[in-house]
């Protein structure tokens, strides 16, 4: 049986340490890190995600703004809830949930937002930063999948890995932090022909698609270390119950594999827990520390 790599608990490592770090730069800034969190319309998914967001702000004692808009939300008044939100001094982190309905321009806004408070890591700087290799907020998500490979002790430098995927969100900045932690790294997605071949060669295998089941036990080399980032909602057709699963066989391929992540408990409370630590960041940092 693989190893669990157990987000979860590393997740909770992580959000105990900041509440009990930001106590004293409360006492001695005299405000707490804030998160402004912009949600459009009424998707039940992403209104979890923000619910999730906002209870992890409050329990580490970082301020969360909620705005919420209606689902007919013009470009402008989001263009200017963003512009405000700039200029706020409470405002450290700044976090446009996706997706946004179709009649706006996502990444208008991404642009606009400032980059010492993209707590997203999406602004074009931010990803250019990590493209050149510097200093700078990076997405949560793949953040997230180095932390729990660091975590465990799980060394990049001169491995084999394999991001299928290539989303901005999680699959092109996560094949550049295992580029940069020396990684042999390919990129595979939809149009790579004989996938299992290419993942097979994989001691670190990441699946980032959004597909149930598409990483199958034949597709895995033995021993090698699979990160699910998959997050895909479905429903148990005898109980009619829905349930998260990611994009690998986890069942099968947990026999295989060396280490791997579950879903629910793997990357996602991860990715939360990055963009609390990516806002504090920005706080210190504003605050010259
Ligand atoms: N601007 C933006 N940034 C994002 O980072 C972003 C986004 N938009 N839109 C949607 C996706 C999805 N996402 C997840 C975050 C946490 C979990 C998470 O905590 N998952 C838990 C389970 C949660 C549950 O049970 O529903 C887990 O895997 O254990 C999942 C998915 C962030 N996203
Ligand atoms: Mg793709």
């Amino acid at each position: 049986m693989a190893q669990l790599l157990d987000g979860k608990t590393l997740a909770q490592k992580i959000q105990d340490d900041l509440k009990t770090k930001i106590p004293d730069w409360v006492a001695k800034q005299g405000r707490p890190p804030g998160l402004a969190v912009l949600m459009v319309g009424d998707n039940p998914a992403s209104a979890a995600y923000v619910r999730n967001k906002e209870r992890a702000c409050e329990k580490i004692g970082m301020a969360s703004f909620g705005k919420h808009f209606p689902a007919d939300t013009t470009q402008e008044t989001l263009s200017e809830a963003i512009a405000q939100l700039n200029e706020d001094e409470q405002v450290d982190g700044i976090l446009v949930q996706l997706p946004l309905p179709k009649h706006l321009d996502d990444v208008a806004l991404l642009h606009q937002i400032h980059p010492d408070k993209d707590a997203d890591g999406l602004h074009p700087l931010n990803l250019g930063r990590l493209l050149r290799g510097e200093q700078g907020i990076r997405s949560c998500t793949p953040a997230g999948v180095m932390e729990i490979l660091k975590a465990y002790d799980l060394s990049v430098a001169g491995k084999k890995a394999v991001v299928v995927g290539r989303s901005i969100l999680v699959g092109k900045p996560l094949a550049l932090m295992l580029l940069a932690e020396h990684g042999t790294v390919t990129m595979a997605h939809s149009r790579t022909p004989d996938l299992g071949a290419v993942t097979r060669e994989a001691d670190i295998l990441v699946a980032a698609v959004g597909k149930p089941n598409l990483i199958t036990v034949d597709m895995v080399k033995p021993g090698a270390v699979v990160i699910d980032v998959g997050i895909n909602r479905v429903v148990n057709e005898e109980t009619g119950k829905g349930r998260l699963v990611g994009d690998v066989d986890f069942a099968n391929v947990v026999n295989v594999a060396g280490a791997i992540t579950p879903v629910p408990g793997g990357v996602g409370p991860m990715t939360v827990t990055m963009l609390l630590q990516n806002t504090f960041l920005s706080y210190c940092r504003k605050l010259g520390v």
